[in-house]
């Protein structure tokens, strides 16, 4: 839905990612009206786990103050709750599998329903174990967004595609998130590559931390950019929750008037 209307005005999604919980949810929810005002057009929500593979040591650092002060999926739902309702964005929520199992994946998914949440992202499920999580997603309305990297084999990438829902996630890089000096060039054959296999819309995530990297990645036709360590940086390493928030906001706009 927010990518058909994207498309019909000719533009590109901008998916900004915070990690709840740091420095605590009251801010997050503040994050979370601030990137929805400066046109976030989804929100990635992370849940924050105590063994994140895939994160490098920015959203890293943003789990483990998080979860030291005792953030848990209940307290992320009810912080949902209050704030989803003031957003015009869609939240899609970032969890790895464990805290999903623990609640049941039927119960889980009918709780993040419940508080409006419209997707879902979770890094560490093989294609080949997405079928139960796929069919309670579909069944409550949460779109399962899959992901896809460099190191994807073509028919591997091609069963992903075909089963993602809302967007496809292109990890632009092997390794962990984080910022880095400058997006791989091999993106713009992967898009191609990927887009050749579907019609769906693609968003690159890993490593966008700059105005020019949003542009370069527009340039080779992804239809999203999903941009994490920066914000979560911003937000852990300010003087304050309320500099925080208006760094935030210069950061984003500084990004999205890059679209
Ligand atoms: O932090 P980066 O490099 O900007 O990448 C996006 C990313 O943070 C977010 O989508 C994400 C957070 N944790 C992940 C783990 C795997 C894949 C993706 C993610």
């Amino acid at each position: 839905m927010t990518f058909t209307r994207l498309k019909e005005q000719g533009k590109v999604a901008f998916i900004p990612y915070i990690t709840a919980g740091d420095p605590d949810l009251l801010t997050t929810a503040e994050a979370l009206k601030v990137l929805d005002s400066c046109g976030s057009d989804i929100i990635e929500l992370g849940v924050p786990y105590s063994d994140p593979l895939a994160d490098g040591p920015v959203i890293q650092a943003a789990a483990t103050r998080s979860l030291t002060k005792g953030t848990n999926l209940d307290a992320i739902i009810s912080m949902l709750k209050g704030v989803v309702p003031q957003l015009s964005c869609p939240i899609a929520l970032f969890t790895y599998y464990n805290p999903i199992l623990k609640r049941g994946i039927g119960n889980f998914m009918q709780t993040i329903r419940e508080v409006g949440v419209h997707g879902l992202v979770v890094p560490d499920v093989p294609l080949e174990e997405t079928e139960v999580l796929r069919h309670e997603a579909l069944k409550n309305g949460i779109e399962l967004v899959l992901l896809t990297t460099p190191t994807t084999p073509i028919d591997r990438m091609k069963a992903i595609v075909e089963v993602s829902e809302g967007f496809v996630y292109l990890v632009s890089a092997v390794g962990v998130t984080g910022a880095r000096a400058s997006v791989s060039g091999k993106v713009q054959s992967l898009l191609k590559e990927i887009k050749k296999a579907t019609t769906k819309p693609v968003a690159v995530g890993f490593g966008i931390s700059k105005p020019e990297h949003v542009k370069q990645v527009v340039g080779w036709g992804a239809d999203g950019v999903i941009v994490g360590s920066a914000m979560v940086k911003i937000l852990g390493e300010a003087a304050s929750p309320e500099s925080g928030l208006e760094e935030l906001e210069t950061f984003t706009r500084s990004l999205t008037s890059a679209l």
